[in-house]
Protein backbone atom coordinates (compact mmCIF):
# COMPACT_ATOMS: atom_id res chain seq x y z
CA UNK A 1 0.00 0.00 0.00
CA UNK A 2 1.58 3.25 -1.00
CA UNK A 3 -0.82 5.77 0.70
CA UNK A 4 0.07 6.36 4.11
CA UNK A 5 -3.00 8.33 4.97
CA UNK A 6 -6.48 7.41 3.39
CA UNK A 7 -9.57 9.70 4.77
CA UNK A 8 -13.10 8.45 3.54
CA UNK A 9 -16.46 10.50 3.67
CA UNK A 10 -15.27 12.37 6.98
CA UNK A 11 -17.78 14.88 8.39
CA UNK A 12 -17.46 17.11 11.15
CA UNK A 13 -20.51 18.70 13.07
CA UNK A 14 -19.15 20.94 16.32
CA UNK A 15 -21.67 20.40 18.90
CA UNK A 16 -22.91 24.36 18.14
CA UNK A 17 -24.42 22.40 14.93
CA UNK A 18 -21.89 24.51 12.79
CA UNK A 19 -20.31 21.67 10.02
CA UNK A 20 -16.46 22.13 9.64
CA UNK A 21 -16.14 19.18 7.46
CA UNK A 22 -18.54 17.98 4.30
CA UNK A 23 -17.87 14.44 2.96
CA UNK A 24 -13.55 14.91 2.67
CA UNK A 25 -12.03 11.79 0.63
CA UNK A 26 -8.26 12.11 0.27
CA UNK A 27 -5.27 9.59 -0.13
CA UNK A 28 -1.70 10.78 0.94
CA UNK A 29 0.69 8.87 -1.09
CA UNK A 30 3.91 7.69 1.35
CA UNK A 31 6.58 10.38 1.10
CA UNK A 32 4.74 13.28 -0.28
CA UNK A 33 4.89 16.64 0.86
CA UNK A 34 1.08 17.65 0.87
CA UNK A 35 -0.19 21.22 1.55
CA UNK A 36 -3.19 22.29 2.58
CA UNK A 37 -4.92 25.51 1.54
CA UNK A 38 -7.77 27.61 2.57
CA UNK A 39 -8.69 30.63 4.17
CA UNK A 40 -9.13 31.06 7.70
CA UNK A 41 -12.18 28.59 8.98
CA UNK A 42 -12.01 26.73 5.76
CA UNK A 43 -11.84 23.52 8.48
CA UNK A 44 -7.86 23.06 7.70
CA UNK A 45 -7.47 22.69 11.95
CA UNK A 46 -10.51 20.42 12.38
CA UNK A 47 -8.97 18.10 9.51
CA UNK A 48 -5.71 17.79 11.21
CA UNK A 49 -7.04 17.64 14.71
CA UNK A 50 -9.67 14.47 13.13
CA UNK A 51 -6.42 12.53 12.15
CA UNK A 52 -4.40 13.29 15.30
CA UNK A 53 -6.72 12.29 17.78
CA UNK A 54 -7.55 15.67 19.23
CA UNK A 55 -11.38 16.11 17.38
CA UNK A 56 -13.66 13.07 17.11
CA UNK A 57 -15.01 13.03 13.66
CA UNK A 58 -18.89 12.78 12.91
CA UNK A 59 -18.91 10.38 10.10
CA UNK A 60 -16.13 8.84 7.93
CA UNK A 61 -13.16 6.93 8.40
CA UNK A 62 -9.23 8.03 8.43
CA UNK A 63 -6.80 5.26 8.41
CA UNK A 64 -3.18 6.20 8.90
CA UNK A 65 -0.55 3.36 7.22
CA UNK A 66 -3.93 0.78 7.67
CA UNK A 67 -4.59 1.62 10.99
CA UNK A 68 -7.81 3.22 12.26
CA UNK A 69 -8.08 6.39 14.11
CA UNK A 70 -10.58 5.19 16.01
CA UNK A 71 -9.96 1.56 16.41
CA UNK A 72 -6.46 1.44 16.82
CA UNK A 73 -6.37 4.89 18.13
CA UNK A 74 -2.67 4.01 19.87
CA UNK A 75 -1.60 2.53 17.08
CA UNK A 76 -2.52 4.95 14.32
CA UNK A 77 -1.59 7.97 16.68
CA UNK A 78 2.40 6.73 17.19
CA UNK A 79 2.63 7.06 13.44
CA UNK A 80 1.97 10.56 13.90
CA UNK A 81 3.62 13.48 15.03
CA UNK A 82 1.82 16.96 15.03
CA UNK A 83 3.61 20.95 15.37
CA UNK A 84 0.56 22.46 16.42
CA UNK A 85 -0.01 26.13 15.53
CA UNK A 86 0.54 27.21 18.86
CA UNK A 87 3.69 27.22 20.47
CA UNK A 88 3.03 26.01 23.63
CA UNK A 89 7.02 26.49 25.21
CA UNK A 90 6.77 29.12 28.11
CA UNK A 91 8.78 25.81 29.90
CA UNK A 92 11.35 25.88 32.11
CA UNK A 93 12.47 22.89 31.62
CA UNK A 94 15.73 22.07 28.80
CA UNK A 95 15.31 20.88 25.16
CA UNK A 96 17.11 17.88 26.05
CA UNK A 97 14.50 16.73 28.62
CA UNK A 98 11.02 18.37 26.69
CA UNK A 99 12.06 16.30 23.47
CA UNK A 100 13.27 13.26 25.55
CA UNK A 101 10.09 13.03 27.89
CA UNK A 102 7.70 13.59 24.40
CA UNK A 103 9.31 10.56 23.26
CA UNK A 104 8.54 8.87 26.58
CA UNK A 105 4.57 10.07 26.03
CA UNK A 106 4.41 7.63 22.89
CA UNK A 107 5.51 4.96 25.37
CA UNK A 108 8.76 4.39 23.23
CA UNK A 109 12.13 3.46 24.79
CA UNK A 110 14.94 5.87 25.82
CA UNK A 111 16.83 6.66 22.70
CA UNK A 112 19.70 9.36 22.99
CA UNK A 113 21.58 8.65 19.85
CA UNK A 114 18.38 9.00 17.74
CA UNK A 115 17.43 12.27 19.92
CA UNK A 116 20.62 13.60 19.38
CA UNK A 117 20.20 12.97 15.93
CA UNK A 118 16.97 14.89 15.66
CA UNK A 119 18.34 18.14 17.64
CA UNK A 120 21.56 18.05 15.25
CA UNK A 121 19.15 18.20 11.97
CA UNK A 122 17.05 20.94 13.20
CA UNK A 123 20.48 22.91 14.96
CA UNK A 124 19.36 22.21 18.67
CA UNK A 125 22.27 20.88 19.92
CA UNK A 126 24.40 23.73 21.28
CA UNK A 127 20.88 24.72 22.84
CA UNK A 128 20.05 21.36 24.31
CA UNK A 129 20.69 22.31 28.07
CA UNK A 130 19.10 25.61 27.47
CA UNK A 131 15.55 26.21 29.19
CA UNK A 132 13.17 26.55 26.49
CA UNK A 133 11.81 30.02 28.09
CA UNK A 134 15.28 31.54 27.01
CA UNK A 135 15.19 30.39 23.34
CA UNK A 136 14.42 33.17 20.80
CA UNK A 137 10.99 32.14 18.58
CA UNK A 138 12.25 30.33 15.87
CA UNK A 139 14.85 28.33 17.90
CA UNK A 140 11.01 27.70 20.30
CA UNK A 141 9.78 26.53 17.01
CA UNK A 142 12.50 24.11 16.34
CA UNK A 143 11.71 22.43 19.41
CA UNK A 144 8.27 22.12 18.52
CA UNK A 145 9.24 20.30 15.39
CA UNK A 146 11.80 17.68 17.24
CA UNK A 147 8.70 16.65 19.89
CA UNK A 148 6.77 16.22 17.30
CA UNK A 149 9.66 13.93 15.41
CA UNK A 150 11.06 12.16 18.90
CA UNK A 151 8.88 9.36 19.01
CA UNK A 152 10.12 8.72 15.31
CA UNK A 153 6.53 8.98 13.37
CA UNK A 154 5.95 8.04 9.79
CA UNK A 155 4.02 11.33 8.86
CA UNK A 156 4.59 14.90 10.02
CA UNK A 157 1.66 17.27 10.32
CA UNK A 158 2.58 21.21 10.54
CA UNK A 159 -0.26 23.41 11.02
CA UNK A 160 0.61 26.99 9.49
CA UNK A 161 4.82 25.87 10.13
CA UNK A 162 6.06 29.49 9.74
CA UNK A 163 3.39 31.51 10.55
CA UNK A 164 4.58 35.00 12.06
CA UNK A 165 8.02 34.14 11.48
CA UNK A 166 10.72 35.88 9.73
CA UNK A 167 11.41 35.44 5.61
CA UNK A 168 15.16 33.77 6.51
CA UNK A 169 13.75 31.43 9.17
CA UNK A 170 10.83 30.44 6.67
CA UNK A 171 13.08 29.74 4.11
CA UNK A 172 15.60 27.48 7.10
CA UNK A 173 11.92 25.82 7.69
CA UNK A 174 11.27 24.96 4.05
CA UNK A 175 15.00 23.58 3.46
CA UNK A 176 14.28 21.57 6.53
CA UNK A 177 11.00 20.23 5.32
CA UNK A 178 12.85 19.06 2.26
CA UNK A 179 15.26 16.93 4.24
CA UNK A 180 12.67 15.55 6.36
CA UNK A 181 11.20 14.20 3.40
CA UNK A 182 14.15 13.03 1.39
CA UNK A 183 15.18 11.01 4.79
CA UNK A 184 11.37 9.09 4.08
CA UNK A 185 9.16 11.45 6.12
CA UNK A 186 5.83 12.16 4.76
CA UNK A 187 4.98 15.92 5.49
CA UNK A 188 1.19 17.40 5.62
CA UNK A 189 1.26 21.04 5.87
CA UNK A 190 -1.46 23.82 6.35
CA UNK A 191 -0.41 27.40 5.21
CA UNK A 192 -2.10 30.87 4.06
CA UNK A 193 1.66 31.32 1.86
CA UNK A 194 0.64 30.66 -0.75
CA UNK A 195 4.46 30.82 -1.70
CA UNK A 196 5.13 28.43 0.95
CA UNK A 197 2.65 26.01 -0.86
CA UNK A 198 4.66 26.66 -4.43
CA UNK A 199 7.73 26.04 -2.77
CA UNK A 200 7.67 23.12 -1.29
CA UNK A 201 4.51 21.04 -2.38
CA UNK A 202 4.50 17.87 -4.30
CA UNK A 203 0.22 18.02 -4.48
CA UNK A 204 -2.21 20.61 -3.09
CA UNK A 205 -5.85 20.51 -1.49
CA UNK A 206 -7.97 23.71 -2.02
CA UNK A 207 -10.60 23.57 1.37
CA UNK A 208 -13.41 25.72 1.22
CA UNK A 209 -16.06 26.15 3.22
CA UNK A 210 -15.24 22.28 4.91
CA UNK A 211 -15.38 20.94 1.19
CA UNK A 212 -12.28 20.21 -0.07
CA UNK A 213 -12.86 21.63 -3.51
CA UNK A 214 -9.72 20.88 -5.28
CA UNK A 215 -6.73 18.64 -4.83
CA UNK A 216 -3.63 18.37 -7.73
CA UNK A 217 -0.34 17.76 -8.67
CA UNK A 218 0.80 21.01 -8.25
CA UNK A 219 3.11 21.54 -11.34
CA UNK A 220 -0.45 20.15 -13.10
CA UNK A 221 -2.12 22.83 -11.22
CA UNK A 222 -0.01 25.73 -12.36
CA UNK A 223 -0.08 24.37 -16.12
CA UNK A 224 -4.00 23.82 -15.93
CA UNK A 225 -5.19 26.83 -14.46
CA UNK A 226 -2.83 29.13 -14.65
CA UNK A 227 -2.86 31.99 -17.68
CA UNK A 228 -0.21 33.04 -19.24
CA UNK A 229 0.23 36.83 -20.75
CA UNK A 230 2.13 38.23 -23.50
CA UNK A 231 2.57 41.97 -23.68
CA UNK A 232 3.74 43.24 -26.77
CA UNK A 233 4.76 47.07 -26.46
CA UNK A 234 4.18 48.77 -30.17
CA UNK A 235 6.31 51.02 -31.73
CA UNK A 236 3.66 53.20 -32.44
CA UNK A 237 0.29 53.30 -30.64
CA UNK A 238 -2.74 52.47 -32.59
CA UNK A 239 -6.33 54.05 -31.91
CA UNK A 240 -7.58 50.29 -32.50
CA UNK A 241 -7.38 46.98 -33.97
CA UNK A 242 -8.40 46.24 -37.08
CA UNK A 243 -11.24 44.10 -37.37
CA UNK A 244 -9.21 40.58 -38.39
CA UNK A 245 -7.05 41.07 -35.42
CA UNK A 246 -9.86 41.28 -33.01
CA UNK A 247 -9.02 38.37 -31.27
CA UNK A 248 -10.40 36.34 -28.06
CA UNK A 249 -7.74 37.15 -25.67
CA UNK A 250 -6.36 40.00 -27.36
CA UNK A 251 -6.55 43.52 -26.03
CA UNK A 252 -5.29 47.10 -26.60
CA UNK A 253 -4.06 48.66 -23.38
CA UNK A 254 -5.77 51.98 -21.92
CA UNK A 255 -2.75 54.19 -23.33
CA UNK A 256 -3.17 52.55 -27.05
CA UNK A 257 0.83 51.47 -26.45
CA UNK A 258 0.50 47.95 -25.73
CA UNK A 259 -0.98 44.42 -26.90
CA UNK A 260 -1.88 42.29 -24.40
CA UNK A 261 -2.58 38.78 -25.60
CA UNK A 262 -3.92 36.17 -22.46
CA UNK A 263 -4.13 32.54 -23.18
CA UNK A 264 -4.38 29.40 -21.77
CA UNK A 265 -2.45 26.30 -22.62
CA UNK A 266 -5.99 24.21 -22.86
CA UNK A 267 -7.52 26.72 -25.20
CA UNK A 268 -7.73 26.48 -28.90
CA UNK A 269 -6.76 30.30 -29.08
CA UNK A 270 -3.84 30.71 -32.04
CA UNK A 271 -1.07 30.53 -31.24
CA UNK A 272 1.72 33.43 -30.60
CA UNK A 273 3.91 32.84 -33.82
CA UNK A 274 0.50 32.57 -35.18
CA UNK A 275 -0.37 36.21 -33.83
CA UNK A 276 3.14 37.99 -34.50
CA UNK A 277 2.49 37.29 -38.04
CA UNK A 278 -1.10 38.41 -37.95
CA UNK A 279 0.49 41.91 -36.14
CA UNK A 280 3.00 41.67 -38.92
CA UNK A 281 0.44 41.63 -41.69
CA UNK A 282 -1.44 44.51 -40.24
CA UNK A 283 1.72 46.45 -40.38
CA UNK A 284 2.02 46.40 -36.11
CA UNK A 285 5.40 46.38 -35.09
CA UNK A 286 6.61 46.25 -31.53
CA UNK A 287 9.49 47.36 -29.65
CA UNK A 288 9.28 45.27 -26.84
CA UNK A 289 7.40 41.86 -25.67
CA UNK A 290 7.43 40.07 -22.57
CA UNK A 291 5.48 36.96 -20.76
CA UNK A 292 4.01 36.38 -17.41
CA UNK A 293 2.88 33.40 -15.97
CA UNK A 294 -0.27 33.87 -13.11
CA UNK A 295 1.33 32.31 -9.73
CA UNK A 296 -0.31 29.76 -7.18
CA UNK A 297 -1.49 32.73 -5.09
CA UNK A 298 -3.54 33.95 -8.23
CA UNK A 299 -5.14 30.32 -9.17
CA UNK A 300 -6.00 30.32 -5.54
CA UNK A 301 -8.00 33.40 -4.88
CA UNK A 302 -9.37 32.74 -8.35
CA UNK A 303 -10.48 29.61 -6.96
CA UNK A 304 -11.61 30.60 -3.75
CA UNK A 305 -13.57 33.80 -4.93
CA UNK A 306 -15.22 31.32 -7.85
CA UNK A 307 -16.92 29.93 -4.61
CA UNK A 308 -17.55 33.10 -2.90
CA UNK A 309 -19.90 34.08 -5.64
CA UNK A 310 -22.10 31.08 -5.59
CA UNK A 311 -25.04 30.56 -3.16
CA UNK A 312 -24.83 27.51 -2.43
CA UNK A 313 -22.27 26.98 0.70
N1 LIG B 1 -14.97 23.58 18.89
C1 LIG B 1 -15.64 24.22 17.93
N2 LIG B 1 -16.97 24.43 18.03
C2 LIG B 1 -17.65 25.05 17.04
N3 LIG B 1 -17.10 25.50 15.90
C3 LIG B 1 -15.78 25.32 15.74
C4 LIG B 1 -14.98 24.67 16.75
N4 LIG B 1 -13.69 24.62 16.31
C5 LIG B 1 -13.70 25.22 15.10
N5 LIG B 1 -14.94 25.63 14.75
C6 LIG B 1 -15.35 26.30 13.51
O1 LIG B 1 -15.06 25.45 12.42
C7 LIG B 1 -14.58 26.20 11.31
C8 LIG B 1 -13.26 25.64 10.85
O2 LIG B 1 -12.25 25.93 11.81
P1 LIG B 1 -10.74 25.48 11.62
O3 LIG B 1 -9.98 25.91 12.83
O4 LIG B 1 -10.70 24.06 11.23
O5 LIG B 1 -10.33 26.37 10.37
P2 LIG B 1 -8.90 26.64 9.73
O6 LIG B 1 -9.08 26.41 8.27
O7 LIG B 1 -7.88 25.86 10.44
O8 LIG B 1 -8.72 28.19 9.99
P3 LIG B 1 -7.43 29.02 10.46
O9 LIG B 1 -6.65 29.18 9.24
O10 LIG B 1 -8.04 30.29 10.94
O11 LIG B 1 -6.77 28.22 11.53
C9 LIG B 1 -14.51 27.64 11.77
O12 LIG B 1 -15.66 28.31 11.30
C10 LIG B 1 -14.52 27.55 13.27
O13 LIG B 1 -15.15 28.67 13.84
Amino acid sequence: MNNIISISELSKTYQSGFQALKNINLDIAKGEIFALLGQNGAGKTTLISIICGIVNPSSGQVLVDGQDIIGHYREARSLIGLVPQELSTDSFETVWNTVTFSRGLYGKPPNPVFIEKVLRELSLWDKRNSKIMTLSGGMKRRVMIAKALSHEPKVLFLDEPTAGVDVSLRRDMWKLVKELQNAGTTIILTTHYIEEAEEMADRIGIIRKGELILVEDKRTLMKKLGKKELTLQLQHPVDSLPIELQLPGLTLSGDKSELVYTYDSNSEQIGIAELLRALAEHGLVFKDLHTTQSSLEEIFVNLVNAGAHNHDV
